[in-house]
């Protein structure tokens, strides 16, 4: 049984020209409905999802850069959740869901559909989820992305993975993804791109300047990049073993060197 919990909270604000918000969505009347209220669900006699603390790691790149790819490669070694907010949004618009022209259309354009609607269908997943090691992938998209995540699930993320790939290398990737996908096409590709420039790298620029960010060269094999990747997620877990190893009266050292070990070789992922 859910239970619906409301605090107060500042409205939701972007530096961001109203301007660039709407090229960014096209969705004025989605956008005005963000309420000044955080609404948080707390399951009755459980803790919250937000006291289950988390591993959030965000997945950014641009378009074919090999986010899913990559994520896909994640979840086979690491065991994490994989949350891809493109796919969620496509799987509304493939169930008929109320907005789904509207996401159908915005999707067509590469414009980014408004965050409540975005957040809500990620949190509804995380609350869902067993996992409480999550991958959410092509999120946040813009700083309105990222700050109604903070403010409407109430966490940040541990990590955010950035792929960076020549636009060339990307446009490429995407004409020959043959997924059957509305947005890959050259016309569509070309706005993505734009979106990406204008409205993510901000974002990825807020995450470096907070420490968060590994930079990941995406050109090479997919094996190749993964092998950049896998350090840090080899880090990740040491650091959950380090706050283990703080609270647990059960130490077996010689279980968890090893993975100290791999650890050491984070930090440089270029
Ligand atoms: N390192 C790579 N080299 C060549 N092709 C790749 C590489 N990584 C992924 N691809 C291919 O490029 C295409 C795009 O990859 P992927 O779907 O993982 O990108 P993405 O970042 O998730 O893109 P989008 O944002 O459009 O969802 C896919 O067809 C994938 O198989
Ligand atoms: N946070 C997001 C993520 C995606 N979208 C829309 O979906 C399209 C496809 O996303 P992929 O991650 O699968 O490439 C994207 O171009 C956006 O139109 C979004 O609005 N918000
Ligand atoms: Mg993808």
């Amino acid at each position: 049984m859910w239970r619906r919990v409301t605090s107060l909270s500042p409205v939701i604000s972007t530096s961001k020209p109203a301007s660039l918000d709407q090229a960014a969505s096209g969705f004025k009347i989605w956008r005005s409905s963000f309420s000044t209220e955080t609404p948080t669900l707390v399951k009755d006699g459980t803790t919250s999802f937000k006291e289950r603390n988390p591993f959030i790691t965000f997945v950014l790149g641009g378009p074919g850069s090999g986010k899913g790819t990559q994520c896909q490669k994640i979840v086979e070694t690491f065991g994490f959740k994989h949350l891809s907010a493109g796919e969620l949004l496509r799987r509304e618009i493939d169930s008929n869901s109320e907005h789904w022209s509207q996401m159908l259309n915005t999707i067509k354009e590469g414009r980014i559909v408004p965050s409540e609607v975005t957040v809500r269908l990620i949190q509804q997943e995380m609350e869902s989820s067993d996992s409480n090691k999550f991958l959410i992938d092509g999120f946040p998209r813009t700083e309105e992305n990222r700050i109604a995540f903070e403010q409407l699930i109430g966490l940040e993320p541990n990590v955010v993975l950035f792929f960076d790939c020549p636009e060339e290398e990307m446009v490429k990737r995407v004409l020959n993804r043959n997924q059957g996908r509305v947005d890959d096409n050259i016309d569509t590709v070309k706005k993505r791109l734009k979106v990406f420039e204008i409205l993510n790298l901000p974002v990825i620029d807020y995450y470096s300047k907070r420490g968060k960010l590994r930079k990941i060269n995406a050109v090479g094999t997919e094996d190749e990049i993964f092998e950049k990747v896998r350090p840090i997620f080899s880090a990740c877990d040491s650091v959950k073993l380090k706050r283990y190893l703080k609270t647990s009266r059960h130490l077996r050292p010689w279980k968890i060197l090893p993975i100290l070990y791999v650890s050491q070789s984070i930090s440089v992922c270029q």
